[in-house]
């Protein structure tokens, strides 16, 4: 067991007992002393939309450190055995690379003289340059530490985070391999965020209206429903989504405003097994197919071909190899769209329970 926590603690283990107790006194100032150079990104409750106001109080800061400074790097090596044991996956950041940020999630409690620091959460984020002059944030890895989980303490940090994204104005802000549950309460906080977005409103109205027409699944062809670019554009500059996020976000805001969702259920569910269909096929179904043909040519042969493109979006005869599993596909497809179903609920449920006229 000994080399096992060695491995994860490194020069920080401490296995002498009675060492180990008094660390609590002596280094009771340890982090107090560590984040004096660090920046209050926020101090008590966000202004954001989610219901933090109850969990957060006036006792959390959110301060950030430059990785880079001499005492955030020795603070990150006291977290690393927390990252590997609780972030799934997870690898220690770069200590030398200056481009890295901690946040650090620290309750302030007072006490006799000096107030007393902990850290109950924090997160590491990467900013690097984006061609030809912007900067870009990347989330690696959010922990709150196990006692304070589900308190909505991850949530005020992303909200802290977003926040900074667009004061600073960067580009845009992504997570780097989200779990499952990040990514939930990430899109939570989204949603949150774009709902009350009045400039792609008028995108949702549209959708909702093709939609609730007449039965989608009776039509030949049923429409792609992505946003269009100028709404994904005004959310990456205002709000800091990056594409591929939005697109999962409309989703569920076309669910949100569907109204009554269950007489349109059958048609919102064919929306979304044609989105997964095609992210499982890697291109778009509804685009013109495209066919490669080779013929026969006085020229070499490997380099002579020619590419047709049908206008009424039917493949001829193909060598795409899709058919052979046939009816396995179909009911693998149907899983990954009920698990679908499944999360979009779940965030619609969190979301209108946060704030019930959504
Ligand atoms: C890029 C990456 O790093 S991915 C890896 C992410 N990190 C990890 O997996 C490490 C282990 N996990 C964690 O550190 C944390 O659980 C995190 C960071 C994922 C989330 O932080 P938490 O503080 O637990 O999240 P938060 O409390 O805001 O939300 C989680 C749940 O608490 C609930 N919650 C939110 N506010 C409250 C509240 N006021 N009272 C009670 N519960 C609440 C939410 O409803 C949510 O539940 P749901 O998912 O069932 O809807």
């Amino acid at each position: 067991l000994k080399s096992a926590l060695q491995n994860i603690f490194a020069e920080t283990i401490v296995d002498n007992k009675e060492e180990f107790l008094q660390t609590f006194s002596t280094q009771r100032d340890f982090i107090r002393n560590m984040v004096t150079d660090g920046e209050v990104m926020q101090s008590g409750a966000t202004d954001g939309s989610s219901n933090n106001a109850e969990v957060v109080s006036s006792d959390l800061q959110v301060i950030r450190m430059q990785i880079g400074s001499p005492n955030a790097g020795l603070l990150y090596s006291r977290l690393v055995p927390l990252v590997l044991l609780f972030v799934d996956g997870s690898n220690p950041i770069d200590v030398t690379d200056p481009d890295w940020h901690l946040y650090l999630l620290i309750e302030k409690k007072e006490d006799k003289e000096d107030p007393l620091y902990r850290i109950v959460g924090f997160t590491a984020i990467y900013k690097f340059f984006r061609y030809p002059d912007r900067l870009r944030m990347r989330l690696s890895q959010i922990l709150v530490l196990p006692s304070f989980q589900g308190k909505g303490l991850g949530t005020y940090l992303m909200e802290v985070v977003n926040n900074v994204a667009v004061a600073e104005n960067v580009y845009d802000l992504t997570v780097e391999e989200p779990s499952e549950k990040f990514q939930h309460i990430r899109t939570c906080v989204d949603i949150n965020r774009l709902l009350t977005f009045d400039p792609i409103k008028p995108a949702i109205d549209s959708a909702v209206q093709t939609l609730t027409k007449g039965k989608l699944s009776k039509r030949a062809q049923i429409p792609r429903f992505t946003p269009p670019l100028n709404a994904i554009e005004k959310v990456r500059e205002s709000l800091k989504i990056n594409k591929k996020h939005f697109l999962n976000c409309w989703e569920i805001l076309i669910y949100l405003a569907l109204d009554p969702i269950d007489k349109y259920m059958e048609d919102y569910t064919s929306v979304i097994t044609n989105h997964v269909r095609s992210d499982i096929l890697g291109k778009d179904i509804e685009t013109p197919k495209k066919q490669v043909v080779d013929v026969p040519s006085e020229y070499e042969p490997e380099t002579s071909f020619v590419v047709f493109k049908s206008l009424n979006g039917e493949e001829g005869n193909t060598n795409v190899q899709v058919d052979e599993n046939k009816p396995d596909q179909e009911q693998q497809l149907k899983e990954l769209v009920d698990e679908r179903i499944r999360e979009i609920k779940l965030v619609a449920e969190k979301v209108s329970k946060v704030c019930p006229k959504a």
